[in-house]
């Protein structure tokens, strides 16, 4: 794809970002490229499991690039059954600031997104969330949650709810809860142009005044949101100075955070502010982003959680235990009357007064509840195989492919079942004996995944 993007255009959104001729006109030759994206493998996926020729990414160890072009990770089976999850590498900087890969005691934490949609980053952390550990992924935009409902399913965590709240509202009702806060912003996606999300009017003054002052609001947000001593991660796939590194000197200056290094990316620091690094499309093959990580004083004093109304708990209507094992009396619900959600017992207490949905256990189709798709995949921890539904179906690699694309398949047993290929699982048949009636959601089906992020 060939851009209108001139050096000096470049150079002028940049500011005072040092970078030399050289590397200008390489950079703008760069900007019409579309980068392949890389795998984001699951925690105790071992690359030697997945049958492509991978290259580590430097920034990331849970990232890999696919060297060899006619394998095509988005139609392998390991894809499928949830081995990898697939985006641009440079929106893996974010998740190396926030060391979602390193930091054992992140599984614990509470960690919201606050621009979760489609869940690129949000579900990187849910696959890592443990005991006492939960994701509030909040999207305002409310016709971009299903996707993002989608790849946190896919997870396999009950670890999570999603809000759909303007920043500033969901920070007046949960303030000071919250250990990191990733803010990967709204922007005027300079990096995107090359894979055709975004028009060249994103390099605009205009456009970048207008992306600068709604993230100024969002961090504002994202602010209240912090408990003493926590974290934002800040991040854009952007390259203009103003959407970047100014920001970053306004959250010392304006809102008092200090910049809290991460020594691992020193070699990707970007020289105009402290904790502020960049990945570059000409340097580094792939689209491009900025990641800053801030952190709030501990001897901050805020507005802390009001007394919230303790919510009624929801007795869930469907008989879970026609589908599910084990002591389900525990967990807490909420739900819709259509669409019924489960939360571990220990999930905060506020979750249920900010939240639209989370793990789906269940849903009803005119008076009948069906197990929900999201309950075929839950896994006890990230690194067990499924545990909750009562029945599975193991099947080899030709009926998976065929079940992946819609298809009944043959099976003898009556009722519902999760059928599964090599311990791992795909979705839920429904079976009368003699055929298993496919009940996959048509957004994981072989054609219709949504996996970009
Ligand atoms: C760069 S995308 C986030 C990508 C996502 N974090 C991922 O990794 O897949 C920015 C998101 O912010 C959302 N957004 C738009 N306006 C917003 C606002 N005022 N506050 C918070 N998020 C907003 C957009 O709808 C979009 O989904």
């Amino acid at each position: 794809m060939s851009l209108n993007i001139q050096p000096f255009e470049i150079e002028a959104i940049l500011g005072d970002v040092p970078i030399n001729r050289e590397e200008l006109g390489a950079l703008a030759t760069s900007l019409g490229r579309r980068f392949d994206n890389v795998l984001r493998l699951r925690p105790n996926v071992p690359p030697s499991e997945i049958k492509m020729s991978l290259d580590p990414i430097d920034w990331y160890s849970l990232g890999y690039r696919n060297v060899c072009r006619e394998q095509r990770p988005s139609k392998q089976l390991s894809f499928a059954l949830g081995d990898y999850y697939l985006q641009d590498a440079g929106s893996l900087l974010a998740l190396a600031a926030a060391q979602v890969d390193t930091d054992k005691s992140l599984a614990s934490m509470l960690v919201c997104d606050l621009c979760a949609a489609p869940g690129g980053k949000a579900s990187a952390v849910a696959e890592v969330l443990d005991r006492g550990g939960f994701l509030l992924a909040n999207e305002p935009i409310r016709s971009r949650t299903p996707p993002l409902l989608h790849n946190l399913a896919r997870t396999g965590s009950d670890r999570f709810a999603v809000s759909s709240l303007d920043p500033k509202k969901l920070a007046q009702k949960i303030p000071g809860v919250f250990d990191i806060v990733l803010v990967d912003a709204p922007c005027s996606g300079q990096a995107l142009v090359g894979r055709n999300r975004q028009s060249e009017a994103a390099f605009s003054q205009k456009q970048i005044e207008h992306s600068a002052s709604r993230q100024r609001r969002i961090l504002a947000a994202a602010k209240m949101l912090l408990k003493p001593g926590g974290r934002i991660i800040y991040s854009t796939c952007t390259f203009a100075a103003a959407e970047n590194e100014e920001q970053v000197e306004w959250m010392i200056n304006s809102l008092g955070l200090l910049p809290s290094p991460i020594e691992r990316l020193d070699q990707y620091a970007a020289s105009k502010t402290p904790a502020s690094y960049r990945i570059w499309p000409h340097r580094h093959a792939c689209a491009g982003s900025f990641a800053a990580s801030l952190s709030l004083p501990l001897e901050t004093s805020g507005p802390t959680l009001p007394r919230l109304r303790k919510s009624q708990p929801v007795k869930p209507e469907a008989d879970l235990s026609q589908w599910y094992n084990g002591d389900l009396s525990n967990d807490r619900y909420f739900g819709s009357g259509v669409n019924l959600y489960s939360l571990p017992s220990d999930a905060p207490d506020w979750v249920e007064n900010v939240a639209v949905a989370g793990a789906e256990i269940a849903y009803k189709t005119g008076k009948v509840w069906k197990p929900a798709h999201a309950g075929a995949l839950r896994r006890d921890s990230p690194s067990t195989n499924p545990s909750l539904a009562i029945d599975y179906t193991e099947v080899d690699s030709e009926t998976a492919q065929t079940y992946l694309s819609g298809a009944t398949i043959a099976n003898s047993d009556r009722g519902w079942s999760v059928v599964m290929h090599a311990n791992r699982p795909l979705g839920w048949i429904k079976s009368d004996g003699r055929v298993g009636k496919n009940h996959l959601p048509t957004a994981s089906r072989w054609h219709g995944q949504t996996n970009q992020g």
